[in-house]
């Protein structure tokens, strides 16, 4: 379906682009600036549905404002606003002193894990962007008249969410072990191969969040992973769906965790338990097949590494494969993806998204009936949670991560979010040592709300 103007709410159609009016073309400038400091510093207020943040390492994008918004459902849903963001990205005039990924018009995206979910998909380009990357920054602006603002709005000051409650979500925690061993039952009945299986925790807080509070500790405790804000998704993922860059495609699988215990030496020896776990071994051999399945009809070549690395973060460690590749448009399935890369760049890196989500690392193997039997086992819909979550620029790179260790803050109340976080279950599973695994990746939330 191709998309429509319309007013600004989402409708029953499967793509809605919403612009300002189809007669003014939106006029997208890049200028280079002095080094601004710390992005996360520059978001001018508390709205989660208003503030883009894509931040790793002090480097990449901020964003507020929206200039221009693509809503969509369905199972096309990351596809269509592919398509859509092509082709409004061509109507754009753009002025771009700077020249570098991340410059020009970007579009951030967030797009549900369920083909079915009420969550749909969003691309929005914000009306202020901020970057930096390689000690290079800039603004790009997006704006009817072109004009470049004087100045960066004034931050409004950074408010604690105060005393935060958190409740049971769809199961308790005691309901999900149960469920979690009913999906291990099936598993060792020869059903499927892995289920990844998550839970929600409901957030309550006395005072209105406001994301910025949330994404500044996230970025301080995970610099190593992707703090992200994008249409009330809120998080810091560890893990890297896909970045495609300069016709190079990146992608970190994960997949294999083991808690951390805070102490240096058990820590390492922790490690190096992961790294020889058949069952952890196992379940991350099953998630780095389906993204390479996935990308392999769009490279050239792939490049796959023998055996994974143990990826420290501050709470977890996970057995990681750092997957690369030369994307080729040729290679591409017309019949899944229209051909809108005239330039023969190949395909986007969101139809690269759309063509890998779901990963086995976020929903199983097999695909279809693993995705099946979590949905019925979680007994939730997820929502955004571990789908795509990331930017994409006019000429179709960008990156793309999973929406993990992330919340999503509520559209009807500021003062609730529910937060995720799930685990792949394979036949040696043990249900109670999954429920500490997911306590373990709620902290990263838990920890930034609280404080
Ligand atoms: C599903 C999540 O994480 C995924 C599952 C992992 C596992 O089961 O070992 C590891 C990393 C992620 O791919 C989550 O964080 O919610």
């Amino acid at each position: 379906m191709s998309p429509t103007e319309t007013p600004r709410r989402p409708g029953r159609a499967a793509t809605r682009l919403v612009a300002p009016s189809s007669e003014t073309a939106l006029v997208a400038r890049t200028v280079a600036v002095p080094d601004p400091g710390d992005l996360l510093s520059l978001l001018p207020g508390p709205d989660a549905a208003a503030t883009f943040s894509w931040v790793r390492r002090g480097e990449g994008l901020v964003g507020w404002g929206e200039a221009l918004r693509i809503d969509t459902r369905g199972p096309n849903r990351i596809r269509d606003a592919d398509v859509a963001w092509a082709r409004a990205a061509a109507g754009l005039d753009v002025v771009d002193e700077v020249g570098v990924p991340g410059t020009g018009p970007v579009a951030f995206g967030s797009f549900s894990f369920a083909p079915g979910s009420e969550a749909g998909g969003v691309l929005v380009v914000p009306e202020v962007v901020v970057g930096r990357r390689d000690g290079v920054a800039w603004v790009t602006t997006v704006t009817p008249s072109g004009d470049r603002p004087a100045s960066l709005p004034v931050p409004a000051p950074v408010r604690s969410p105060g005393a935060v409650t958190f409740a049971d979500g769809a199961l308790t925690a005691a309901d999900w072990v149960t469920a979690v061993a009913e999906v291990v039952r099936r598993i060792r009945a020869g059903e499927v191969t892995k289920v990844v299986m998550a839970r929600d925790v409901d957030v309550r807080t006395q005072r209105p969040l406001d994301v910025r509070h949330l994404l500044t500790r996230l970025s301080e405790s995970y610099p190593g992973c992707w703090t992200f804000s994008v249409d009330r998704l809120v998080g810091a993922t560890p893990e890297l769906l896909v970045r495609r860059e300069k016709g190079l495609a990146a992608s970190r699988v994960l997949a294999g965790t083991i808690r951390r215990t805070g102490d240096d030496a058990d820590d390492l020896r922790r490690a190096a338990e992961l790294a020889r776990s058949s069952k952890d071994l196992e379940e991350h051999e099953l998630a780095v097949a389906s993204l390479v399945r996935g990308l392999r009809p769009y490279c050239a070549s792939i490049n796959v590494p023998d055996a994974p690395f143990v990826l420290h973060l501050p709470n977890v460690m996970h057995l990681a494969t750092d997957v690369t590749g030369v994307v080729d448009g040729t290679f591409g399935h017309p019949s899944t993806f229209p051909a809108h890369s005239p330039d023969g760049r190949g395909p986007s890196s969101l139809a690269l998204a759309a063509a890998l989500h779901p990963t086995a690392a976020v929903g199983g193997t097999p695909t279809g009936l693993a995705t099946q039997i979590l949905a019925e086992a979680e007994r939730m819909d997820r929502g955004r949670y571990a789908g795509p979550v990331g930017w994409i620029g006019a000429d179709g790179d960008g990156e793309w991560g999973i929406g993990l260790r992330s919340g999503e803050v509520s559209a009807t109340d500021r003062h609730r979010m529910r937060l995720f976080a799930g685990c792949g279950v394979v036949a040696a599973s043990d249900p109670e040592a999954e429920l500490a695994e997911s306590e373990a990746k709620l902290r990263p939330m838990r920890e930034a709300l609280e404080g």
